[in-house]
């Protein structure tokens, strides 16, 4: 178990200058969690989400499902801090990040880790791929003596990166080139990046759309490790069954709006609201 990571939680960001050194300060913090508060989003004159509100807590995974093109891919875009919402708060430990400073801001985002649907590794080596973003997270003069120490031989990967590879089963591709992965593995590098830094929380969408079992399977393995480090996992899915293996919450999203939220056990065998009953069931078809 991992208590903490590294940079303060949202609520103490206030005195970091930017985050970009927090990984090299060791210090540890709680971690914390995310919001949606009454989130409204469209694109030109259409309305895609409307008063959509959830929390995703420390130590749990949160599936959010529906149907395709319900808006949940728009939701997490939004949580990712992509964009600002028409209407509403993204909260980060309570701070509307919107209202945040862009210093403080970034500084927060930098403790979202994140893997969407579309392929989004580098070119570069499998190792490369997953340090990136620790590499980023450090002071130049880290940088820099790493990159000198680099010259003088090949170091091996830091832990971080051994152990968010091993956490998603790809340990032994480290030097592989990214590029000659299948789409399956491509997916569990992308999510070994995003775990790599330690993040707060874990946005991930539709992480295994059109993966095999076993990729599958693995992608769900390390979603548990990252849960049961402490780390909030929202899940965006439209696979039923998925949710329901994986998930503590389930946020039901149906037509821009979250119509049923609740502990998965509930969501799926009790349901209050009848659509959902329908779509647990399979019987609501869109
Ligand atoms: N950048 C954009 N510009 C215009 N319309 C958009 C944009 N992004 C999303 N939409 C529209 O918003 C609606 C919701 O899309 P979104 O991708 O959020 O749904 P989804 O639930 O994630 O679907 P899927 O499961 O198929 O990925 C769709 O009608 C989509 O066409």
């Amino acid at each position: 178990m991992t208590a903490g990571i590294p940079g303060g939680d949202a609520s103490g960001a206030s005195g970091e200058s930017d985050g970009s050194d927090s990984a090299s300060t060791g210090a540890r913090h709680s971690r914390t969690r995310l919001a949606a508060r009454d989130l409204s989003h469209g694109f030109g004159d259409g309305a895609v989400l409307d008063g959509v509100s959830l929390t995703v807590e420390p130590g749990e995974i949160l599936a959010v499902v529906g149907p395709s093109g319900t808006g949940k891919t728009t939701l997490f875009r939004l949580l990712a801090m992509f964009e600002r919402p028409d209407e509403g708060a993204v909260e980060v430990g309570g701070d509307d990040v919107w209202d945040l400073p862009e210093a403080r801001r970034l500084a927060v985002r930098r403790r979202v880790g994140m893997a969407f649907q579309t392929r989004s590794l580098f070119s570069t080596t499998v190792e490369e791929n997953v340090s990136y973003g620790l590499r980023v997270r450090r002071p130049w003069s880290v940088r820099v003596r790493d990159a000198v120490g680099g010259l003088f031989g090949r170091d091996e990967p830091a832990d971080t990166v051994s152990d968010a590879l091993r956490t998603v089963g790809m340990f032994d591709k480290v030097d592989r080139d990214a590029g000659s992965l299948s789409a399956g593995e491509a997916q569990r590098v992308a999510i070994a990046r995003a775990l790599a830094p330690d993040p707060d929380v874990l946005l991930l969408d539709e992480p295994t759309s059109n993966l095999d079992p076993r990729n599958t399977a693995a992608i769900e393995s390390a979603m548990r490790a990252a849960r049961d480090r402490g780390i909030a996992v929202a899940l965006a899915t439209h696979d039923m069954q998925q949710a329901r293996r994986v998930s503590d919450r389930t946020a039901v999203i149906l037509g821009g709006t979250c119509i049923e939220s609740g502990p998965t056990d509930a969501v799926f065998e009790s349901p209050d609201d009848d659509r959902v009953r329908q779509f647990v069931e399979g019987k609501l078809v869109y």
